[in-house]
């Protein structure tokens, strides 16, 4: 049993050292929910929610998440006996999508429980690598001059892999620049839906540059396409966006959509649901890795803890803390020692949480007592 005495909800506001480019435009900042899950002897748990304050990712806004979780998510937790975190998406099933917001509040019971039984989360997950190795995620640049420096910059760091951003008319000519310098990294291509098949020539190229996959190239909702161009090319297909929950899984291994699947917990709607697809990808061989929703420490730790389960064979976006912000709200932050992260044996998260640093980031914060 999980006995939960209140739950907090904390809007953040972090500026970030790297603007970051999406469809919808920069953000120089990000907005984000940090939930919090108390009991009656002080253990807190903390999750963190990766919605943006725009819905260009997914249908899910910081808006959204705070409606979400207050009017459903909330009183659904009220006078429930929750035995085990999994048990949360049961509980959470007869309200529709919403994944992101369902899983700040399940990362937060995750994060307790684990407290609770003086366990690091890793542990609770089933996970026991010691540590993780990880890439980085390289935006659009203003010139390819740029992209090299930038890539040179994050081989010399040591990071396991480089993950290269690409759109129509930037793709196969910074693609093969980089692929000329830099010949043996573990290099792939993240193309945010930015292709259709009428582009198939230019993917068809992409074969010549030794990638490791190309991720999420056509739409963001379709597995049937992803599965004509990856009958017509080499390069295995990752999908992102395209993928929810173990039902998308199942259905698109089926189809043969893609041959990686980039795992993000709060895209598939908590560690119980990325658990279950790391587990239904490593029986039918398909190889998985963490993707990164530019989190803070909290949402970081938990990417790291669910890293250590044993098919996620990539490297993943889980990056150092210090590529994205001026100061985490962790401690210590994140760090990444020639592409490797060290997994924490504390309990829950394994990071302390800088309560001067939550504090400052604060914007706004609500708290709800709860019967459990
Ligand atoms: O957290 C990171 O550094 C990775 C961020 C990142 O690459 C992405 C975040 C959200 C959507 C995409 O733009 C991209 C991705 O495809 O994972
Ligand atoms: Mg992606």
């Amino acid at each position: 049993m999980i006995p939960i005495k209140k739950i907090r909800l904390r809007k953040l506001n972090m500026a970030l050292i790297n603007p970051f480019t999406t469809s919808f435009g920069t953000f120089n900042d990000k907005q984000f929910y940090i939930i919090e899950a108390e009991d009656e002897q002080g253990h807190v748990g903390y999750g963190e929610s990766v919605a943006f304050t725009s819905p260009w990712y997914n249908e899910e806004t910081v808006e959204t998440n705070r409606h979400i979780i207050k009017d459903f998510l909330i009183p659904a937790l009220q006078n429930t006996t929750i035995k085990h975190p999994a048990d949360v998406g049961e509980l959470f099933k007869p309200f529709r999508r919403n994944l992101m917001a369902k899983a700040a509040v399940e990362g937060a019971i995750w994060d307790l429980f684990a407290k609770q039984q003086n366990i690091p989360l890793s542990a609770a997950l089933g996970g026991q690598m010691r540590t993780i190795d990880v890439g980085v995620s390289i935006g659009i640049k203003p010139s390819i001059e740029d992209l090299v420096n930038t890539v040179r910059k994050s081989v010399e760091q040591g990071y396991k892999r480089i993950k290269i951003k690409i759109k129509p008319g930037w793709d196969i000519t910074p693609l093969s620049r980089v692929r000329e310098e830099f010949p043996d990294i573990d290099m792939m291509a993240d193309a945010n839906s930015a292709y259709t098949l009428d582009q198939i020539d230019t993917l068809k190229q992409l074969d010549d540059l030794n990638l490791t996959m190309i991720e999420q190239p056509l739409a963001h909702d379709d597995i049937i396409d992803h599965a004509t161009l990856q009958k017509a090319i080499n390069t295995p297909v990752c999908l992102d966006e395209s993928i929810h929950s173990l039902e998308d899984t199942r259905k698109a291994i089926e189809l043969g959509s893609c041959r990686i699947i980039n795992i993000k917990i709060g895209r598939v709607g908590g560690l119980t649901e990325a658990k279950r697809i790391h587990d239904y990808c490593m029986e039918q061989g398909i190889d998985v890795w963490c993707g990164g929703m530019l989190e803070a420490g909290v949402g970081r730790a938990h990417n790291i803890a669910l890293t250590t389960l044993p098919n996620f064979t990539l490297p993943g976006d889980t990056a150092a803390s210090s590529l994205y912000w001026h100061q985490d709200i962790i401690s210590p932050e994140v760090t990444v020692q020639n592409g490797v992260i060290h997994v924490p044996t504390k309990p829950g998260i394994g990071f302390d949480i800088d309560v001067l640093a939550l504090e400052k980031f604060t914007v706004e914060q609500e708290e709800f007592s709860l019967q459990t």
